[in-house]
């Protein structure tokens, strides 16, 4: 199995097509922009200059999971958020999905998984077999999907929590250092699509409705590092964790969506972080930065 970068972005291609322009996976989604403001107590936990601002203007991003650029906004796969603040000489580039779990723990399970979905030619759908068989070689496989299955999407880009999977390491005052993981809560409630609406509402909806929503109302979220329980794995991000307690970092404020070249001509960077946050040794994370890049480097040229 390739799991070089090219190989896990082949991987990306072989089951969502190659779309000129658009990204290996989240190929659908639309530029915003906005605020990050610091908790004042979040450099007790993560002790560097970002946290130590006011307010940080926010590039951001919003998605739909996989590479299909014309995914339903209806589908039962994540939605993404990220985010890129920058001041103070440092950058932080925060990259979350709307479920608890990531569908692989490692580089080989991610390359599998996807192989598994390449859709039939017969029925252009994934074959069952070949999901079985992954699901049995590789049961991290199985907890994401079992998670879409369990709710309808979204109603809203601003109706649903956001993680990062993937643990970090904190420092914060006093050297003390602590793996977390990054969960954004939003102002709304949580709301999901009824099953009315998931039969009736058109396939692109979401962007029109976050214009709405940022007309009438503050979006935003409250952004946290969750703690471990004992037992919560540090290292698979494909695990829901327990949690024991979470320390608020700050808010991210929506302030309104903003043109295609705000957010297309960059790459969000999961390993791009700002003094007081490091990376665990999770190996996703490590297997992430460079086929970003490959994507990157293929969507500005091919
Ligand atoms: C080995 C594991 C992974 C691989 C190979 C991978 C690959 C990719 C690639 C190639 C892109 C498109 C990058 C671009 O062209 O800008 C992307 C986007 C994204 N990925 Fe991953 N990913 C992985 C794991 C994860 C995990 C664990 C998360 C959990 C939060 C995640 C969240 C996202 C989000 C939110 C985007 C959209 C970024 C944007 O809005 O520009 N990915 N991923």
């Amino acid at each position: 199995q390739d799991t070089s970068p090219a190989g896990l972005v082949d991987a990306l291609n072989g089951t969502f097509g190659s779309h000129p322009g658009m990204r290996a996976s989240h190929a659908k989604g639309f530029c915003a922009v906005g605020q990050f403001q610091p908790a004042k107590s979040a450099r007790d936990f993560a002790d560097g200059p970002l946290f130590g601002q006011k307010s940080v203007p926010a590039n951001v991003r919003f998605s739909v999971g996989g590479g299909n650029p014309k995914a339903s906004d209806k589908s039962r796969s994540v939605r993404g958020l990220s985010m890129r603040v920058a001041a103070g000489g440092e950058t932080w580039d925060l990259l979350l999905i709307s479920e608890p779990a990531f569908f692989a723990a490692t580089p080989e399970s991610f390359v599998s998984f996807l192989q598994a979905r390449v859709p039939d030619p017969a029925t252009g759908k994934p074959d069952p077999a070949k999901v079985a068989a992954h699901n049995a070689a590789h049961p991290d496989g199985t907890r994401q999907p079992a998670l879409l299955a369990a709710h309808a999407a979204p109603s809203s880009y601003a109706s649903t929590p956001y993680f990062s999977n993937n643990a970090f390491v904190f420092s914060g005052r006093g050297k003390k250092t602590q793996h977390a993981r990054i969960v954004a809560e939003p102002f709304a409630p949580v709301q999901f699509l009824s099953a009315d609406e998931e039969k009736t509402l058109p396939d692109l909806f979401l962007q029109d409705e976050l214009a709405r929503r940022l007309g009438a109302d503050t979006v935003g979220f409250t952004l946290y590092a969750q703690l471990p329980a004992a037992g919560d794995s540090l290292l698979d991000p494909s695990t829901v964790w327990q949690g024991a307690g979470k320390v608020e970092l700050g808010r991210l404020l929506v302030k309104g969506q903003a043109p295609h070249d705000a957010c297309n001509g960059v790459v969000y960077m999961p390993l791009a972080l700002p003094t007081g946050i490091a990376g665990s040794d999770d190996p996703i994370l490590h297997a992430r930065g460079a086929a970003y890049a490959v994507s990157l480097s293929r969507r500005l040229t091919q």
